[in-house]
């Protein structure tokens, strides 16, 4: 099973978990602000690592960045699956391209 999908898995169980037990379920118990700050924050952490010499920095925080963002997603109860269709969807279409064709 692909990484990602077995990482939706274990969020979707741990989500119910107890929050002194599971950083999913306390994320979960946090609500949605806190969690959307929290994918901001390692967003902003990833930047400067992508902006630090060395890779492997921004490989962990890259790692973060997703597993926040997986967290979320599941929160907002969207399956993976959609956001692998929307890019599936993109597959082909440049994005200067894409830009271009939106009206001003
Ligand atoms: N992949 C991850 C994962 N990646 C990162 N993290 C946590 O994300 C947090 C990152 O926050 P920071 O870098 O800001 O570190 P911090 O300063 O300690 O965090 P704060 O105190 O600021 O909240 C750390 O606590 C990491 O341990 C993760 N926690 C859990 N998982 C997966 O989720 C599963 C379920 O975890 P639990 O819900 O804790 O059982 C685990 O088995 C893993 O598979």
């Amino acid at each position: 099973m692909h990484t990602l999908t077995r990482l939706e898995h274990i969020i979707s169980q741990r989500k119910v978990a107890d929050p002194d037990s599971s950083y999913v379920a306390k994320l979960n118990s946090l609500g949605l602000p806190i969690m959307a700050r929290k994918l901001g924050e390692e967003a902003v952490e990833a930047v400067v690592a992508a902006l630090s010499d060395g890779k492997d920095d921004l490989v962990e925080e890259a790692a973060d960045l997703v597993f926040h963002l997986m967290v979320l997603l599941s929160a907002k109860d969207i399956p993976l699956s959609d956001v692998m269709a929307e890019l599936d969807r993109r597959e082909g279409v440049s994005g200067l391209d894409e830009k271009a064709s939106r009206g001003s």
